[in-house]
């Protein structure tokens, strides 16, 4: 009998296609299901109204983040009424449906990106959905992981199903070796600069390669959550022994006596040899400098050492008009040298870049530095296990001793809805995976940039090329 060599997502799709009516979207069965306070209660609701219980609560996993202020007295109290109300409406949706919740007081608590991996919620093989479009972060265990809206919450707790069509495969094959002051946030921006954010449309990408082999667990954790900025559906790195290592031992990863078995079914997910993708994109890791935006999108993207582009750059009206609105808004001149421009803020956080691995590499470039004249910069752990893990190494005394505040867990900056936001006009260099328009405070303006260089930019008060610290 001769099969088909397949991807890894067709294996994934065909082990979890319950049923495709005709004319009809097919069914996907739903191992996890991720949950926060912002896009939940409506789906609650509907289900209420509905009668219908929720299918299975332990596929349910829920936190705290968007809405949850970093400022210790201010998570006691919290200030802004609709956060407070979305807050109080999940801790009781949670209760009346017995899921488990990750309360603000909880040792547990974090940015659910964070957290789920921290305690081996999602495995490799699993469909994972979750009302959040950074959901693709758990593909970094070889898991299709996605953001769905909330009708479709609702779906899912209902029937633990979710009408999906098929995506088309791409392969980001990211080869070489990348240079020790580059990171997985730089291979994500790089990526998104070459296909742009509409690359992706329709495509669940898979990152291969040398250099994505190479990730820590982390590392892939920050790329696949930059998948959805490139416009895919999703991303995934195979699973190998890394992500087995990751896993083992924690709390809801397959316990001692299903590990071997669990472990054989993951060893038979990665793509097949001679698997055909509909897209294939090459990328060369050396050739991968430290990146930072310019512009109001993850594509308006540059290496630092370059400079900030002019509309005539670019090939297409519809993209020279973007940089001109984009130049407009930054309150940039093309021409300038990166490293010329100069911040009032530095956000270290977000899902994309608030692990222990991200706090070491901010850490070492901070150490001994103090933050700049006129600038701000806030340490935003991006969990408590992260937090504690950190001070436990000092990481906390290093940044405090430089200048930098050291906050509670939550999405804080990374967009504005807890209190922590720019002012018009104030520009910040920001470890997170979105620099639109508004999206830090209305008139903020955002670059993306790895943690290393967010700690080089807190202490220069510019840019840096990290290379030549
Ligand atoms: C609030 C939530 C729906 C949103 C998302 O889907 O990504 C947020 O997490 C974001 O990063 O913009
Ligand atoms: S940290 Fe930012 S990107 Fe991540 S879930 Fe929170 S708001 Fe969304």
């Amino acid at each position: 009998m001769s099969t088909q060599p397949k991807t890894m997502y067709e294996k994934i799709w065909d082990s979890h296609f319950v049923h495709q009516e005709e004319g009809q979207a097919p069914l996907l069965y739903v191992d996890r299901h991720l949950m926060h306070e912002v896009t939940s209660p409506q789906a609650f609701e509907g289900l209420k109204l509905s009668g219908r219980p929720v299918r299975n609560k332990h596929s349910i996993l829920a936190t705290l983040d968007h809405c949850v202020p970093t400022k210790m007295l201010d998570r006691i109290n919290l200030p802004d009424p609709i956060g407070a109300k979305q807050v109080a409406t999940m801790i009781q949706n949670c209760k009346e449906n017995d899921l488990e919740l990750y309360e603000m007081d909880s040792q547990n608590n974090g940015i659910i990106h964070v957290v789920v991996p921290e305690h081996g919620f999602v495995h490799p093989g699993m469909v994972t959905v979750c009302g959040d479009s950074h959901t693709a972060t758990h593909g970094a265990f070889g898991a299709l992981a996605f953001g769905i809206g909330t009708s479709e919450v609702e779906h899912v707790m209902a029937t633990q199903t979710l009408p999906q069509m098929k995506s088309k495969t791409m392969l980001v094959k990211v080869d070489g070796e990348l240079s020790p002051l580059s990171t997985a946030k730089d291979i994500a921006l790089a990526i998104i600069g070459k296909i742009g954010t509409a690359g992706g449309n329709g495509h669940v990408i898979e990152f291969g390669g040398e250099a994505i082999r190479a990730l820590s667990m982390e590392g892939r954790m920050t790329l696949c959550n930059m998948a959805i900025e490139g416009g895919a559906r999703a991303g995934l790195v195979a699973p190998d022994e890394k992500t087995y290592a990751f896993l083992e031992g924690k709390e809801y990863a397959p316990s001692a006596e299903y590990w071997d078995d669990a472990v054989a079914y993951w060893k038979s997910l990665p793509s097949d040899d001679g698997a055909v993708f509909d897209t294939v994109v090459e990328l060369d890791a050396a050739e991968i400098a430290p990146q930072v935006t310019w512009g109001t999108s993850p594509e308006q993207v540059v290496a630092v050492n370059a400079s900030v582009p002019a509309p005539a750059d670019f090939d297409t009206a519809g993209k020279a008009n973007a940089c001109q609105s984009a130049l407009d808004y930054m309150g940039l001149e093309a021409g300038t040298p990166m490293t010329d421009v100069k911040v009032d803020y530095v956000f270290l956080g977000s899902c994309t870049n608030s692990r222990l691995e991200d706090f070491r590499a901010a850490a070492a470039v901070a150490k001994g530095t103090k933050v700049a004249d006129g600038v701000t910069a806030i340490a935003v752990p991006g969990s408590y296990q992260v937090k504690k893990d950190a001070e436990a190494e000092g990481i906390d005394k290093i940044f405090m001793d430089a200048g930098w505040e050291w906050r509670e867990p939550g999405c804080s900056m990374c967009l504005a809805m807890n209190g922590d936001q720019l002012k018009p006009g104030e520009r910040c260099a920001s470890t997170s995976n979105r620099n639109f328009e508004g999206r830090q405070g209305k008139g903020g303006r955002t670059h993306l940039v790895s943690p290393a260089m967010a700690a080089a930019t807190a202490a220069a008060g510019h840019f840096v090329d990290i290379r030549t610290l």
